[in-house]
């Protein structure tokens, strides 16, 4: 059935969908958001003639869009990609320079305070994206730099084409990465010599060794490609229970950062109301038949 020719079609004529550059009328200015599927939200950052750098609407932008996407019912799970020659070049240098490096305040204690909010806000652009109960599958082509790092980071599954590389380079810019990827690599990488060295040398890594090292999962030729395996993942993961997959991922993030005994005691709480759903016995039952669970019309979530 995978390979029929009708599931090919339709799933290369969706790469295409996903691989574009942007829809138009989108409310957003530097991201383009779309539904390629029935639950599949694509949310492509869509600023190509510069190179997807971050401005500061994109900050703001993120936040937005996931926040909404964190509450809607018709979105199951949320392919990230870039528009364009890359994924993306990091921070806006040019739009983010006055943000940051001019501060406003009286005294120390008043700039320094201004600092820490904005700090926090950066922060919250790539947290947003971890707390969403919705799986993220982010798909990198070309270059992922600085900024790019943080935010597949906190992303649930990570793909790449062979030409991808990435670079934790916010030493060259005088910075210690402060949005999440000194935090959150070092949980996805298992060699912490290796997240330091890339973080303190800020070289490249390219995509067999992320691929070696466990920051990609897969490893495809090309974009086209690339974007055709993320969303028939994103419909293997839509196609399930949402009761089952929201609690998986909030359940993994939980135990992530918690002992394995603090982890279990949240999972029998959890799942003390969420095993009451009707969509175990969907699911039980379309299984015992050997029906795919995608066959099974589960209630909104
Ligand atoms: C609170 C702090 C939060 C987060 C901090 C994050 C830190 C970081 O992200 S550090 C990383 C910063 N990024 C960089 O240093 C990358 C700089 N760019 C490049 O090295 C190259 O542009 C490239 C990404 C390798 C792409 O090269 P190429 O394909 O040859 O394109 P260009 O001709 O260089 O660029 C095209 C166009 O894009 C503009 N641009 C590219 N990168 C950025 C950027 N990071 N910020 C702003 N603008 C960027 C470039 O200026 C060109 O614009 P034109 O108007 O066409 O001149």
């Amino acid at each position: 059935k995978n390979g029929s020719f009708q599931t090919l079609f339709r799933r290369t004529v969706a790469a295409r969908a996903m691989s574009s550059s942007g829809a138009s009328g989108s409310p957003y200015a530097t991201l383009a958001v779309t539904q390629p599927a029935q639950f599949i939200t694509h949310v492509e950052i869509n600023r190509p003639e510069k190179r997807n750098a971050m401005s500061r609407a994109f900050w703001r932008e993120m936040v937005d869009v996931f926040d909404e996407l964190a509450g809607n019912p018709d979105c199951r799970v949320v392919v990230v990609s870039g528009a364009g020659r890359m994924f993306t070049a990091g921070i806006d240098i040019a739009d983010m320079a006055s943000d940051i490096l001019q501060p406003e305040g009286d005294d120390t204690a008043r700039v320094s305070w201004n600092v820490r909010k904005k700090i926090a806000a950066y922060q919250e652009t790539f947290s947003v994206i971890e707390r969403c109960p919705k799986p993220v599958v982010v798909a990198v082509h070309g270059a992922c730099i600085g900024g790019g790092v943080d935010l597949i980071t906190a992303c649930d599954i990570r793909l790449c084409t062979q030409d991808a590389w990435f670079q934790v380079k916010e030493v060259d810019i005088g910075l210690a990465a402060d949005v999440g990827t000194l935090q959150r690599l070092p949980k996805v990488i298992g060699s912490r010599s290796l997240v330091n060295e890339l973080a303190l040398t800020a070289r490249k890594m390219y995509a067999d060794e992320a691929k070696s090292s466990g920051l990609v999962s897969r490893v495809f030729p090309d974009k086209e490609a690339m974007m055709a395996g993320a969303l028939e993942m994103a419909e293997e993961i839509a196609g399930r229970s949402p009761v089952a997959i929201q609690g998986t991922k909030i359940n993994l993030i939980y135990s992530r950062d918690h002992s394995v005994a603090e982890g279990l005691d949240y999972m029998a709480s959890w799942n003390m109301s969420m095993l009451q759903t009707d969509d175990v016995m969907k699911s039980a039952q379309a299984s015992m038949q050997k029906k795919s669970p995608k066959t099974i019309a589960f209630s909104k979530l």
